[in-house]
């Protein structure tokens, strides 16, 4: 993975390249063969001069076919350069890393602010899961010197977008094993905090690292969420914690996370917790939800 993601997003800025580079290199107002001096030149020299070769517009035609074949071409071959998501992502596997028998994955979902890490807390003290923040992993992995990937999350962090979701399962896959290698069963009870938050992040992750038992989705408004961001912003230190990230960060949440949540309701797996309460009357009803859901002793 660390080698081919460049090349995907390589490929994203030659896209955004609106002209092939032979045409760039035109100065804006030099005389173009293909205008003003050619088409005279055509029409004249077909016309009005019988005897001259009409066939001087060849040289021209001919650069012109060139160009476009090379460009052509060029856009193939990066075409066919590109990776496909599936070709970044590590070889498909037939069966997820973990299986479900032996480690428990709870998805924690809810906008920006809605208390998920704080509810997290709470559960890893009593029921002793290990809680892993994608946001916390991509953060980590932003500042860990020679990351091939610090400005890129950087970036995508600021503006409340996703970073691409190869990188983000790659991080938890690594934690969730760190946990599991050490345990003497091979067992893990995971809450992933902050993920999925797109589709493809969902899908990738069920299918390659561990099927999960249902998500835990915190519901809070807008309104209460924005207060306690611009209010945590004030000792955080998190670049996205600012009035212009947070709107984006929503923006991202309604269109791209809201979504995985609606997915996963249909299959019956969303335990949905109202989290405009106090901290303490969210927990509880948390630790109501999760049990009736799993049983006292999980
Ligand atoms: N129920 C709540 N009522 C008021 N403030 C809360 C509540 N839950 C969390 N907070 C505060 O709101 C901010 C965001 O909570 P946090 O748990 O970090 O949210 P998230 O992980 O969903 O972004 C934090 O400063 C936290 O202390
Ligand atoms: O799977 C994830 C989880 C988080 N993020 C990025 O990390 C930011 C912060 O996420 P976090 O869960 O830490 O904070 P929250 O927005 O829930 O307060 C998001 O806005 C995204 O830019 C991401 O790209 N993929």
């Amino acid at each position: 993975m660390a080698t081919t993601l460049p090349r995907f997003l390589s490929r994203r800025l030659c896209h955004s390249s609106p002209l092939p580079r032979f045409s760039q290199s035109i100065p804006r107002n030099s005389p173009s063969p293909f205008h003003s001096s050619a088409r005279r030149s055509y029409s004249s020299g077909f016309k009005d001069t019988p005897g001259r070769s009409p066939f001087k517009i060849w040289p021209f035609v001919a650069i012109t076919l060139a160009g476009s074949g090379a460009y052509a071409l060029m856009v193939k071959s990066r075409a066919d350069m590109a990776p496909t998501t599936e070709q970044i992502a590590a070889p498909k596997k037939e069966t997820p890393t973990f299986s479900p028998t032996k480690v428990t994955v709870l998805f924690v979902l809810g906008g920006p602010g809605a208390g998920k890490g704080t509810q997290c807390a709470n559960l890893v003290r009593d029921y002793h899961f290990t809680h892993l923040s994608a946001g916390d992993l991509l953060r980590a992995e932003q500042e860990r010197p020679g990351s091939e990937f610090g400005d890129l999350i950087k970036s995508y962090i600021k503006d409340g977008k996703i970073v691409p979701m190869e990188v983000t399962v790659q991080l938890l896959e690594n934690a969730m094993n760190d946990v599991v290698t050490k345990d003497k069963d091979g067992k893990g009870k995971f809450l992933i905090d902050g993920f999925p938050r797109k589709m493809d992040q969902a899908l990738k992750f069920e299918e390659t690292v561990c099927p999960s038992k249902f998500v835990l989705f915190f519901d809070c408004p807008e309104e209460e969420m924005q207060k306690r961001l611009l209010e945590r912003g004030k000792t955080s230190g998190r670049s996205d914690d600012n009035a212009e990230s947070i709107k984006k960060r929503f923006k991202t949440f309604v269109e791209t996370s809201m979504p995985v949540v609606e997915y996963f309701r249909k299959k019956n797996k969303v335990v949905q917790i109202v989290a405009t309460k106090t901290p303490d009357e969210v927990y509880k009803e948390t630790r109501e939800k999760l049990e009736q859901r799993l049983g006292k002793n999980f």
